[in-house]
């Protein structure tokens, strides 16, 4: 089963806050149910959060009363809002809500019901997507692993499923696929372990040799010389290259600076937020305290103590040897690479304004 799976209208869900080898799943049958599934983090990783999102709009248009267009389309848009307040740091959330709204509201779409079967139809489209996207990228991120590397992996950026690849954890797998004798050092990632609990699963399933390790002792293997690459995946990524991703992100990217280790982050274009002008501009989810203060419910610190618990944490672009996508590898000056790979930069176009003195 995949991390995301529609079941005529029935939205199925791995829980991904337990061991995937005590494999719960959930099932959502409307918005409201995904919204708290992605607040829970029972779906989690931007690209999942994504296509959850979208089928929570298919929910909302499924499951609305409404009569007519424009009520469909008011019952739309309170779903989105709904969505769009679970968690605000991966925009993924954000570019499938809003375009899923977008398919709503196509002029072809003349009644109800049309709307309705286009819905849940562009969700599976997006879901779809999604698993081409990631075997795009494992192939262009394996060709910058070598037979014998040890890479470092922070998180969880899998599908939880073997049918998938996921992100930075799809690189991994397709150099290995690839016969490529590589190890992973899994960053357990502090303080809801995805490493220790999701990333461990997978390649184990995988049969890719692999170490657990505290979050706290990358700096050790790195000064050892023992780690040759560092793989991260993303949530966010600004217009110049800064990027948003598991809090620990941007103190592995200083370290590998230090220690000169290329540092590539793997994610989509669906990651990249043309909108968000730098890393500053990204907003960072802060999380409930409790999550840092206990494992499983079960106080680690005394009583009364205090924790802050931010979920993420920003990598300015100029610690990032490159940027993996599915229309290629980005490297600097990212911020043109960037509006490149988004369609949106019209350098052609102003070649000739500056060619003919317009
Ligand atoms: C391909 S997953 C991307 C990203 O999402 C994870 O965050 P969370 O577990 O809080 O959803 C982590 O930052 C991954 O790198």
């Amino acid at each position: 089963m995949r991390s995301v799976e529609w079941h005529d209208g029935v939205l199925r869900l791995i829980d991904q806050r337990r061991l995937p080898h005590e494999m719960v799943i959930l099932e959502c049958e409307t918005p409201e149910a995904v919204a708290e599934a992605i607040r829970t983090m029972a779906v989690r990783g931007a690209p999942a959060i994504g296509a959850a999102a979208a089928f929570g709009m298919a929910l909302a248009a499924l499951r609305s009363p409404a009569s007519d267009r424009a009520a469909l389309l008011r019952d739309l848009e309170a779903a989105a809002r709904l969505l769009k307040a679970s968690r605000p740091t991966a925009v993924n959330l954000f570019w499938a809500v809003d375009r899923m709204l977008r398919r709503a509201a196509d002029e072809g779409l003349e009644d109800p019901q049309a709307v309705r079967e286009a819905l849940v139809a562009e969700a599976i489209r997006i879901a779809e997507e999604d698993v081409e996207t990631n075997r795009r990228m494992g192939q262009y991120g394996a060709t910058l692993i070598r037979d014998g590397d040890t890479i470092l992996h922070h998180c969880n950026t899998g599908a939880l499923a073997t049918v998938d690849y996921g992100t930075a954890l799809g690189v991994i797998r397709t150099a290995h696929e690839q016969g490529k004798r590589i190890h992973v050092l899994v960053d357990e990632t502090r303080p809801r372990l995805q490493g220790a609990r999701l990333t461990a699963w997978e390649l184990l399933q995988l049969g890719i040799p692999f170490t657990v390790i505290a979050d706290g002792a990358a700096g050790y293997f790195m000064r050892k010389g023992k780690v040759n690459i560092v793989l991260v995946g993303a949530d966010r990524i600004a217009a110049n290259g800064d990027v948003a991703n598991k809090v620990g992100t941007y103190t592995l990217a200083v370290l590998a600076r230090e220690h000169g280790i290329p540092f590539y982050v793997v994610a989509p274009t669906s990651t990249i937020d043309p909108n968000t002008p730098n890393g500053d501009a990204i907003p960072i989810e802060e999380r409930d305290e409790r999550e840092v203060l206990e494992i499983e419910g079960v106080p680690i610190a005394p009583r009364g103590a205090r924790a802050a618990n931010p979920a993420f944490d920003v990598t300015p672009a100029r610690y990032i040897t490159g940027i993996i996508t599915e229309k290629g590898i980005l490297y600097p000056p990212f911020d043109l690479h960037i509006r490149r790979a988004l369609g949106l930069e019209q350098e052609d176009l102003r070649d000739v304004v500056a060619l003919r003195g317009l």
